[in-house]
């Protein structure tokens, strides 16, 4: 049997910002080549400005890329016009994002609806209730995000990806404001996304985090340094600690 087709595809990509002193550019991502398949939780570690962040923007079609290409269910994102790429979005595409999160002006409830009513113009009542459920939030329905903590936020985030049900999800740090327990309870409700064929790609520092990802990619200097699949958070730990050494690759 051939293997299922990517959700996602990167081929050579390539990231340059222009220099902060007006000279030049700075290369933050070289040649990443990728694909994740259905089914698949991937998690992006690296040293601090490795290009992490980047790379997820990249992917997620926010950012544009300055050489190779990206495809989000086999729709290259380079040929779509900005209306056809914010469809592929919001009819495909989850974000658990720190900075490109929740409506300011919505509370929890219609945060979490919002997206399914965007795709598909109508979302059922109790599948919202049911996410917020499901990620402890049931209490905090009629707050909007600037009542909740960050961690809070993030929840609510992941109730969102679990109401509309996207293919793809990109999610920064999804782990990152939370404590130990609510962490492993984000990352169980990420492995149920995976598990329904869908496929989830995080950037993460959380050693544990990383750890409970099927495969784990390590950036160095905006390169793919290594790729790991279900390591132990000691490798993931002695991967890094390898990939922030100076000297060459
Ligand atoms: N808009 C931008 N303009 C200029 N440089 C940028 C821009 N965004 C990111 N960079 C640079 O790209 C590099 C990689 O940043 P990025 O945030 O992707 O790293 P990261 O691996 O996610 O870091 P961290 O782990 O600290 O969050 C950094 O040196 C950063 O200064």
């Amino acid at each position: 049997m051939s293997a299922p087709a990517p959700l996602l595809e990167a081929r050579g990509v390539g990231k340059s910002f222009p220099a902060q002193d007006g000279a030049g550019a700075v290369e933050v991502l070289r040649d990443v080549t990728l694909a994740v398949a259905p089914g698949e939780l991937v998690a992006v570690v690296g040293p601090s400005g490795s290009g992490k962040s980047t790379l997820l923007y990249c992917l997620a079609g926010l950012e544009p890329l300055t050489t190779g290409s990206v495809s989000v269910l086999g729709t290259p994102l380079a040929g779509l016009r900005p209306r056809a790429l914010a469809a592929l979005r919001r009819d495909h595409v989850g974000f658990v994002f720190q900075s490109y999160n929740l409506i300011t002006s919505l509370h929890a409830w219609e945060n979490v609806a919002l997206p399914a009513r965007l795709a598909r113009g109508r979302v059922s009542p109790a599948v919202v209730d049911d996410a917020l459920r499901r990620v402890g939030l049931a209490d905090r329905a009629r707050y909007k995000p600037a009542a909740l903590s960050g961690g809070q936020q993030q929840r609510v985030a992941i109730a969102r990806v679990l109401a509309s049900g996207p293919d793809l999800v990109f999610a920064d740090e999804p782990t990152g404001a939370l404590d130990t327990a609510r962490g492993a309870e984000v990352l169980a409700l990420l492995r149920e996304v995976v598990d329904q064929h869908r496929s989830v790609v995080m950037v993460t520092h959380d050693l544990e985090a990383a750890a409970r990802a099927d495969r784990v990619l390590v950036l160095r200097d905006g390169r793919l340094h290594a790729e790991l699949v279900h390591p132990t958070a000691a490798e993931v730990l002695a991967a890094v600690t390898r990939a922030e050494q100076p000297g060459p690759a």
